[in-house]
């Protein structure tokens, strides 16, 4: 398991091609996460300590769109109930086939970790069994817009009661001047972590059509459309944020 640094925008592209999490983004992609999104480790830990905080003895843990798997890792670190599983999903083959290793690694290192199983499929097509928290760490900025309701709605009713829903999100801003300062600061971030202009500016191109951020009004609106009953932010760094919806 090599962790290459992130190169892949560094060179001008004639055309910049749609992002995808394929080979190429699977092999750089914890320096890219870590180096492209403000708070990326702190978001990622603290949703193992919430995931210890929310989770019930003999339930199920999902980890949606779980790349190569960093939530489910932090939840096997801080979560020890009876009898908890933890499924995660992805509908990337890279990803799966990627993330499948890092766990095994993580198995061969401790001792008396929740099981947990890897699933290549679609979230929009799961059948969610009842559980005690669900993740979605900057997964649902990726679905197709008119969808993201049916999935929350999913999720709050496979929800135990006093269970939780983790969303992490990049945000956008209805007020103009807020959604340029926050987004100045994020490249600000993205340039203090060694990327150029170039690379920001291809980064941007490869993912304005496959990646539309809502703003903080539309989270909350869609949740508490979804069945949701309480919204909380616990954490935000310029324009990405983290909130727990409780069903
Ligand atoms: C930004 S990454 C998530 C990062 C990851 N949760 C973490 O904390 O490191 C988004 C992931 O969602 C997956 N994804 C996007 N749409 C999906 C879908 N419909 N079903 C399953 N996975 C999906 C992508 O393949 C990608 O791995
Ligand atoms: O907003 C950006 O510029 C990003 O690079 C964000 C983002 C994300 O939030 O998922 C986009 C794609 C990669 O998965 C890593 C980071």
């Amino acid at each position: 398991m090599t962790h290459l640094p992130d190169r892949l925008f560094n060179t001008p592209l004639e055309q910049v091609p749609d992002f995808t999490f394929n080979e190429d983004v699977v092999r750089v992609f914890p320096d890219m996460i870590k180096r492209s999104v403000p708070g990326y480790p702190t978001i990622v830990e603290n949703t193992g300590v919430l995931a210890a905080q929310f989770a019930q003895p003999n339930s199920i843990l999902y980890d949606l769109g779980c790349s190569l798997g960093a939530v489910t890792q932090a939840m096997r670190r801080h979560v020890s109930h009876s009898g908890c599983k933890v499924i995660a999903v992805d509908n990337s083959a890279a990803m799966v086939e990627r993330c499948r290793e890092h766990l095994n690694a993580q198995d061969a290192m401790f001792q008396e970790l929740l099981p947990v199983k890897v699933l290549e499929a679609d979230i929009l097509k799961l059948q969610f069994e009842p559980t005690s928290l669900v993740a979605l760490n900057f997964t649902l900025q990726f679905i197709a817009p008119e969808q993201r309701l049916t999935l929350l709605q999913n999720i709050q009713q496979a929800l135990l009661p006093n269970g939780a829903l983790v969303l992490s999100e990049k945000l956008r801003f209805n007020d103009p001047t807020e959604h340029e300062l926050l987004n100045e600061l994020h490249l600000a971030f993205k340039r203090a972590n060694g990327y150029s202009e170039l690379e920001i500016a291809q980064k941007r191109r490869a993912i304005e059509k496959v990646m539309l951020p809502d703003s903080l009004e539309e989270h909350r609106e869609r949740l508490y459309s979804a069945g949701f009953s309480q919204v909380v932010v616990w954490f935000q760094c310029f324009n990405f944020a983290s909130l727990i919806a409780r069903p």
